[in-house]
């Protein structure tokens, strides 16, 4: 039968119809081009005659059965074509309740055989010319593409579901894993065009990425055996505002943010990133929950959970095949990276501002980057005769994506690019369908990653590993000793430590006991200057003596004499007592010694000479003394190292000095 493609149209009315064309140039071929059981669908019916846009990024398009590696196949040789373009397929969403509700219609329409991708031109203004709106010039493209897949309407007879979506693509990327290629499959388009729909997907719709975890275990499981054995490690990260988060530990605040590294082998990577060995689908799944949790999203108004970052989730199988036979170790390692970009947007039509705004311009500018770099590798002087490529023009390090990205998009990887696009929008989806289109050029370099290994390396390898951990364990116990030992001497350091401090409390009380000596000393000091300043100058200056006449014995001559009172009261028959004779005659002494010291003055007056030099020495002696204590004091000060500022007083603790240090 000559095929009559069914061709999904263009149709103002948003459940688009079929319209039939005549494609008699599309002869279809190839029956291994669709696989897998849901085949059930009218594309499948076709299939006999269908051939897929083959290009050698998948060189095989095998059946899931021939897919899983016997133990033997380890050894068989990888594709013959390892080099390949990046295969580009598109997917259509259906409308959205706002699309629905504004009444837009669908501007895609896609041919299941041909495999082309039409954006029609919007019907703008009916009063104007059809393709003139606003000064632009709207017209029909048509884009041809690995694939086009439809899921605009679920009613249509080809519809593409996610399980479509996975056994066209990502089965066979699978193979390619298990082949030992890394591979790369990301979904790219404006924002709200299903990309993580695609990737992610729903609890009862799972995505590309759930559907690899479930299909990687399910092989691994079916080709059990007891040569081979299989290692699965899987990180997940998202890069946001160009910065990398792991998306496998919990949020901090502020938030923990990852280096990139360059490796001359593995090219970049990112550093100190969570890398965990799973050993199920279930275990997968629970770290890819984790990791979507705590993945950036917010609420725009294109989309109400718009990823506001890119999230690469990357899985590493590892197949380590022994050869019972030869004793030969055959180790083959893929990079499977399942990358959800952010999607592309207008400000004007999201309506961001503030946080929202900045996360679109970072988004916009790495996208932007991925566009430049996807242009320099698509570009014919990239791919001189003889495989030499001209270095340095694809800008990959403009952005953090396009750097970490750099071997899926020109390096040893195959890679798929799935350009999803939204039903009715002309000018977003013309962008992505054209850098879609540019992304079909690029060519990449995959080669298996195996490793080969007899058994004399193996042994070699084995007793070289054996001595590193010799070593290892060596140096761990060198250093638990050591820490043991710094232990002990942190402890005496610490007994050190408490004595000087409690010396120089002492020496500080000391001090405080020496000033408050010298604060007396000092007054002493004065008090003594004083006096003998006075004794001095009465020397000097002696107070004239003054006669001293005999007393008077009786009460009455003295009061009459010495304090005459006028009106004295009359005289009174007083009996005045006679002093009796011994004080009599002391009186008679003290009169008479008296009396003679106001008659030796001069003589006297050279003995106080004599003894005001006597004090004078004496205090000369008290000032040495003084002076020599202050010294001493301020040779204790020195020697304990307490500044005299009671302000600037420092201690210096031992615990300055550090052991191991
Ligand atoms: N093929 C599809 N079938 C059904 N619903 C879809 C499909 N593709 C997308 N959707 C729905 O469209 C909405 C937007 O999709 P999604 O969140 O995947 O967009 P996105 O491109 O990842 O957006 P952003 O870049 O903002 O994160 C979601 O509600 C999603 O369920």
């Amino acid at each position: 039968m000559t095929p009559e493609a069914l061709l999904y149209s263009h149709n103002s009315n948003r459940h688009s119809d079929y319209q039939f064309a005549h494609s008699s140039t599309s002869s279809i071929s190839g029956a291994s081009g669709i696989s897998g059981s849901t085949a059930a669908t009218s594309m499948s019916m076709m299939s006999s005659n269908m051939t897929m846009q083959s290009t050698a990024s998948s060189p095989s398009l095998r059946s899931r059965e021939s897919v899983i590696v016997p133990s033997h196949g380890m050894t068989a040789p990888p594709s013959p074509s390892p080099g390949g373009n990046v295969k580009v397929v598109v997917r259509v969403r259906g409308f959205l309740p706002r699309e629905i509700e504004r009444d837009a219609d669908c501007l895609i329409s896609m041919n299941p055989y041909t495999q082309e991708t039409t954006l029609h031109a919007p019907e703008v203004d009916t009063s104007k010319p059809r393709s003139q709106a606003r000064g632009k010039v709207y017209e029909d493209k048509t884009f041809t593409f690995d694939r086009s897949f439809w899921s605009h309407n679920e009613s249509d007879e080809h519809y593409a579901d996610q399980e479509e979506v996975y056994n066209c693509l990502g089965e066979e990327f699978l193979d390619h894993n298990f082949e030992g290629y890394h591979t790369c499959i990301f979904a790219y388009g404006q924002t709200g065009s299903g990309k993580s729909y695609t990737m992610m997907g729903t609890p009862d719709r799972p995505g590309l990425i759930p559907r690899t975890c479930e299909d990687l275990f399910q092989r691994i499981e079916e080709a059990q055996s007891v040569d081979t054995t299989y290692h699965v490690r899987v990180s997940y990260f998202e890069v946001y505002n160009e910065h990398v988060r792991d998306l496998l530990v919990p949020r901090t605040d502020p938030p923990h943010y990852l280096k990139i590294r360059e490796s001359p082998t593995d090219g970049p990577y990112v550093k100190d990133l969570t890398d965990v060995p799973v050993r199920s689908f279930a275990d997968i799944m629970k770290l890819m929950r984790k990791g979507d949790m705590s993945r950036t999203v917010a609420s725009t108004k294109m989309n109400d959970t718009s990823s506001r970052s890119h999230a690469v989730f990357t899985i590493v199988l590892k197949q380590i095949h022994h050869d019972l036979a030869t004793d030969e170790t055959t180790e083959r390692t893929a990079r499977i990276r399942l990358v959800d970009l952010a999607g592309s947007e207008r400000a004007k039509a999201t309506e961001a501002t503030g946080q929202r705004l900045r996360e679109g311009s970072n988004i916009n500018k790495s996208l932007t980057t991925l566009g430049r770099v996807i242009a320099a590798l698509a570009d014919p002087k990239q791919h001189r005769p003889g495989g030499r490529r001209v270095k340095e023009v694809v800008p990959y390090r403009d952005s953090i994506l396009t750097w970490l990205l750099k071997d899926s998009l020109g390096g040893n990887s195959k890679t798929a690019m799935i350009a999803c696009v939204a039903p009715s929008d002309y000018d977003e989806t013309l962008s992505t369908l054209r850098y879609a289109d540019q992304a079909k050029r690029i060519r990449t370099r995959a080669v298996v990653n195996q490793d080969h290994v007899s058994a004399a390396e193996r042994d070699a390898q084995i007793a070289e590993m054996a001595e590193q951990i010799r070593v290892l364990q060596l140096t761990v116990s060198q250093n638990a000793a050591s820490k043991r030992e710094s232990e002990a001497q942190n402890e005496k350091l610490e007994e050190y430590q408490q004595q000087v401090e409690k010396m120089q409390r002492l020496m500080e009380e000391n001090k405080m006991v020496s000033e408050c000596k010298i604060r007396q000393l000092q007054t002493e000091n004065e008090a003594l200057r004083n006096h003998l300043r006075l004794a001095l100058d009465s020397l000097k200056n002696p107070i004239p003596a003054i006669p001293l006449r005999k007393r008077d014995t009786s009460l009455g001559s003295l009061k009459s004499e010495e304090h005459p009172v006028e009106d004295a009261p009359p005289e009174r028959d007083v009996v005045t007592p006679e002093p009796p004779e011994e004080e009599e005659e002391e009186e008679e002494e003290e009169e008479e010694e008296t009396s003679g010291i106001w008659e030796d003055e001069q003589d006297s007056s050279d003995e106080h000479d004599e003894e005001a030099q006597e004090v004078q020495a004496d205090m000369e002696n008290l000032l040495n003394e003084l002076s020599l204590f202050r010294r001493k004091l301020n040779d204790d000060y020195e020697r304990f190292e307490i500044t005299k500022s009671k302000d600037t007083r420092k201690r210096y603790p031992f615990g300055k000095l550090s052991i191991n240090n």
